[in-house]
């Protein structure tokens, strides 16, 4: 038996190679159970299974939607694009995975998303998405503008448009060095994070038109400056960055600033923009 915690959702391997998921909502436990008959897999090597005829990794499902269209505009992700931001982050940061974890890490993802953003009184977070197939004018939108689900703009509209990038901008500052003997949160700088485009589309500047979309939305905020954590081993990303006057950071000696919790071995580098309001 093998156990594997995905954040909110806990995934553990029979021996007989079934599936339980268990999806952790506070108290609340959900599970799941895919028996071994669904899938032939081996516990060694989930990226390794073969899949199942009739089903496909969930990452392919985004094959079947339209590759080109000739516009790509940037807006505040809405509930009905969840899915599709799960997707494309997963699809971007986990290539590698395979059915069913694959399916697993968008649903942990997607929960992760809509419930599990709490934001600290007085800081504002945005979910952006870059989007083809309908512009925002168009939207027929149900709801009222105040409703919000974690990041997400709560109105549904029914003519949505299909997600090809995400990117997540907020004043929370959990990663930036605190201020002072009280360790405060420090204000007027935002800070980007899950930047990631579909493979299919990259190279098309819309990372670019993401990036510039966060950076009105901090204006808009009042922000004098946005920042940013880049993986060292991603000099795609660093260019991109630098390409748009992001400036490394050089971190003083003997500093312990916080940076994003994801694999201990990673190296990052801080970037900052100076913006002028
Ligand atoms: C803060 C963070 O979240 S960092 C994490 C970044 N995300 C990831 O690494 C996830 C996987 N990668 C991706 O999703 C994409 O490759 C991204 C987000 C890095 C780039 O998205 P794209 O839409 O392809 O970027 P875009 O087309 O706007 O590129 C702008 C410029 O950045 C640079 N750039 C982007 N990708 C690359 C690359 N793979 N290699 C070299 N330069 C690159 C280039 O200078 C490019 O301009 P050019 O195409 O005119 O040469």
């Amino acid at each position: 038996m093998r156990t594997v915690p995905l954040g909110r959702t806990t995934c553990i391997i029979g021996t007989n190679n079934s599936l339980n998921l268990f999806l952790n909502l506070g108290a609340i436990k959900i599970p799941f159970h895919f028996p071994a008959s669904d899938f032939k897999a081996s516990p060694k090597s989930f990226s390794s299974l073969p899949r199942r005829s009739g089903l496909c990794r969930a990452s392919q499902v985004a094959e079947l939607f339209p590759t080109t269209s000739p516009e790509v505009f940037v807006r505040e992700a809405r509930v009905e694009d969840c899915w599709e931001v799960a997707e494309t982050h997963c699809s971007s940061f986990f290539p590698e995975y395979a059915f069913p974890l694959d399916f697993v890490l968008r649903i942990d993802r997607l929960i992760a998303m809509l419930f599990g953003f709490s934001i600290p009184n007085g800081c504002k977070r945005t979910c952006l998405v870059a989007v083809v197939g309908s512009r925002d004018k168009e939207a027929c939108l149900i709801g009222t503008e105040e409703l919000k689900l974690g990041g997400f703009d709560g109105r549904l509209n029914l003519n949505k448009g299909y997600v090809t990038g995400i990117l997540t901008v907020d004043t929370v500052a959990d990663f930036l060095p605190r201020k002072g003997p009280l360790r405060q949160r420090r204000k007027g700088i935002a800070y980007i994070s899950n930047v990631a485009v579909r493979e299919r589309y990259r190279r098309k500047g819309i990372a670019k038109k993401l990036v510039t979309k966060a950076e009105a939305q901090a204006r808009s905020w009042g922000c004098r400056a946005i920042a940013l954590h880049c993986d060292t081993s991603n000099p795609g990303a660093i260019k991109l960055y630098i390409g748009q006057g992001f400036r490394i950071i050089k971190v003083p000696e003997g500093a312990n600033w916080p940076q994003p919790k994801t694999s201990p071995n990673m190296q990052f580098n801080l970037l900052i923009k100076l913006l002028d309001i």
